[in-house]
């Protein structure tokens, strides 16, 4: 068995038009958290339906656990879980009878109500679907997406409309899944979740990747230059360096110990993501 859960290289896609995947290269090995992260009709949703095998590819090469998803079979779809953005459309059936009828797709599903139980919905388990609330019909979806124990899951913007402490309890389900050697592919517009998550993150900006690294080491973050800055009198000053500490410990001798209203920045992953945004918008608009 390879170690490499995708390999993609010199993915392509236009609708009309629209280059909406122009000419992209991934790879992701298996056990790992991947993020794709990437503004409003970056190319996101178009790359991941290739690689989940439901949208044809214009030009490349892709393998997603060894096989090409444009041409692979129900045993190759099997090991794959998938997360959908919308909601589950299911008549008025229960919760138990929904993630169990789905069970019976996969060849060793887990036991429904042990996956019920892992997404928090145990107390739900006889509810109707139409009576979750959009924060429990999110979890069902997960449920759904990983009964059949998927090598591969694919989860598309999962979190949207939990409240904070489901975002967290969400979170440790997918380390679990992580921990256990699950490959996940995560599509995502919080930053603080793909923080939270990724061993990599990708920023996809006009069909194209603009970076590829560790949520900590992303657009040279790792290495940046802090700010410094203080008061002095009724002045705020402020320095940029690569070497805050020395700073902080000249500061501190001038003032004798305490620096008045002192702070350290480093760019965050935000400040990083909308600067590698930030050039795509200037390009589209030259
Ligand atoms: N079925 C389609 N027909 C025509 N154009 C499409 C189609 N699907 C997507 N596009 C276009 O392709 C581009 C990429 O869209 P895509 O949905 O892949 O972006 P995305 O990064 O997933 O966006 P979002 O964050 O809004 O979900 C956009 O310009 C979009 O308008």
């Amino acid at each position: 068995m390879s170690d490499t859960a995708i390999e993609a290289v010199g993915l392509r896609k236009s609708y009309g038009g629209t280059e909406a995947v122009a000419g992209i290269d991934l790879s992701v090995p298996r056990g790992e958290v991947f993020a794709l992260l990437g503004p409003n009709g970056a190319g996101k949703s178009t790359a991941v339906e290739i690689l989940e095998g439901f949208r044809r590819r214009d030009g490349g090469t892709v393998r997603v656990l060894g096989e090409d998803p444009g041409r692979a079979g129900r045993h190759w779809r099997s090991r794959i879980g998938i997360v959908w953005q919308r909601e589950t459309l299911v008549p008025q059936l229960s919760v138990r009878a929904v993630v169990r009828h789905f069970a019976g797709y996969y060849p060793a599903p887990e036991d429904p109500d042990g996956v019920i139980e892992r997404v928090g919905l145990a107390d739900k388990a006889a509810a109707h679907v139409n009576s979750l609330s959009g924060g429990q019909q999110r979890r069902l979806d997960v449920a759904l997406g990983i009964v059949g124990r998927p090598e591969l899951l694919f989860l598309d913007e999962p979190t949207t409309g939990f409240d904070p402490r489901a975002r967290r309890d969400f979170w440790d389900l997918l380390r679990g899944l992580a921990h256990g050697g699950t490959t996940i592919v995560l599509t995502t517009h919080y930053l603080e979740e793909a923080e939270a998550l990724a061993d990599r993150v990708c920023v996809l900006a006009g069909g194209r990747i603009r970076a590829v690294d560790s949520p900590a080491a992303l657009g040279g973050r790792a290495t940046a230059r802090a700010t410094v800055g203080w008061a002095d009198g009724r002045r705020r000053r402020s320095v940029r360096t690569a070497e805050p500490t020395r700073v902080i410990g000249a500061l501190a001798g001038a003032h004798d110990g305490e620096v008045p209203e002192l702070t350290v920045h480093r760019p965050t992953l935000e400040d990083v993501y909308l600067d590698l945004v930030r050039d795509e918008r200037a390009e589209a608009s030259a």
